[in-house]
């Protein structure tokens, strides 16, 4: 069997993952299963110890992130570059939106099974999103990038001390309702000039965009139904012209994907993205803040080995689409 590390951060869930890895821990000991274990000290930490877990040797290996979705963003980050890694998650963090997108369940020890069961298999390869800034600095995204007022919530979410509390009352998810609800009154929406695939559109006072890999974001909001992490193609949806009051009837319907049919929300398809403002705007991704507006966004189509549930193109019977055909 492939060697098997895990990295694992013991914030996350405002250090309810560490119980998540006790759980993990005590099923590889009874099962003996052999592993590494790196806990992250610092923001960050994560990509350098996923990039040197895959520079030590050329041997294929194992990288199972534990921790929540902005954990899985840094191991991501930090393997991206290399053949030789295939990648695993258990779900320790507030939101845990890769799990939900991926299948993966969100107890621990269930989790690890569907883990070692399908490391014995073949892994799923996946697409990713690369975001390159105004600097050229460049990140990637395996759920999903935004621009706009969900960015704001995620720096508001990611710099707040509510967010620890909710955790402590199991309520995590909620803390990205909390922010919502504050943030939307004082919210300025700006005019964006959106490229996709060549394809310019000129959207007045939007309120965000997202560029999404898999249909979850922000604690289970099915921001975007119909994306499928193996399509080879980006779903894009904006959200524009609509006031505050029906913005939270939106905001209601997503948790359900029932938001695509307000005549609001645009949503298109496509294989590169250019997202320009106005004025800047909050950009995250994966939840992780990465600055500002304007940046461009391109599709790594099968780029990651990933051990999930989701399926194959062949399995779930999709085909490689053409972008301008599904606009
Ligand atoms: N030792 C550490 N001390 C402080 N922060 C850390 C440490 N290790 C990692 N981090 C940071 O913790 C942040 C949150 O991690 P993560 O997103 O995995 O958990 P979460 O926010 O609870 O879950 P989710 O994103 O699913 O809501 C990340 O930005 C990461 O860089």
């Amino acid at each position: 069997m492939k060697q098997i590390y895990f990295i694992i951060n013991p914030k996350a869930g405002n250090g309810y993952c560490l119980n998540v890895w006790g759980k993990v821990e005590t099923k590889l000991m009874e099962d003996k299963i052999p592993y590494f274990a790196f806990f992250t000290e610092y923001p960050g930490h994560a990509i350098k110890l996923a990039s040197q877990i895959a520079a030590s040797n050329h041997e294929p290996k194992v990288v199972i992130a534990v921790g929540g979705d902005g954990t899985m963003h840094e191991v991501v980050n930090g393997i991206v570059e290399y053949n030789n890694i295939t990648l695993g998650f258990v779900p320790g963090g507030s939101g845990n939106d890769f799990s939900r997108g991926f299948h993966i369940p969100s107890e621990p020890e269930e989790a690890l099974s569907v883990i070692l069961h399908l490391i014995k298999k073949e892994a799923a390869i996946i697409d990713i999103g690369e975001v390159t800034m105004k600097d050229d600095s460049q990140a990637y995204f395996i759920n999903n990038m935004g621009a706009g007022f969900d960015a704001l919530i995620s720096y508001e979410v990611n710099h707040s001390k509510v967010k620890a509390w909710l955790n402590k009352l199991s309520l995590g998810r909620l803390v990205y309702v909390y922010f919502l609800l504050k943030k939307l009154f004082s919210y300025n929406c700006t005019t964006i000039d959106l490229s996709i695939d060549g394809r310019r559109h000129i959207l007045e006072k939007t309120w965000f965009v997202t560029v999404s890999n898999q249909p979850y974001y922000g604690g289970g909001m099915m921001i975007a139904p119909k994306a499928h992490p193996a399509d080879g193609l980006l779903d894009i949806t904006v959200v524009h012209n609509l006031s505050k009051l029906k913005l939270l009837l939106v905001f209601i319907s997503v948790f359900w994907g029932k938001h695509i049919q307000f005549k609001e929300v645009k949503t298109f398809k496509g294989r590169t993205v250019s997202i320009q403002s106005s004025s800047s705007l909050y950009v995250h991704a994966d939840g992780e803040n990465l600055g500002y507006t304007p940046l461009n966004i391109h599709i790594q189509t099968k780029t990651l080995k990933v051990l999930t549930r989701v399926g194959s193109m062949r399995e779930t019977g999709l085909k490689e689409r053409d972008s301008n055909e599904l606009q």
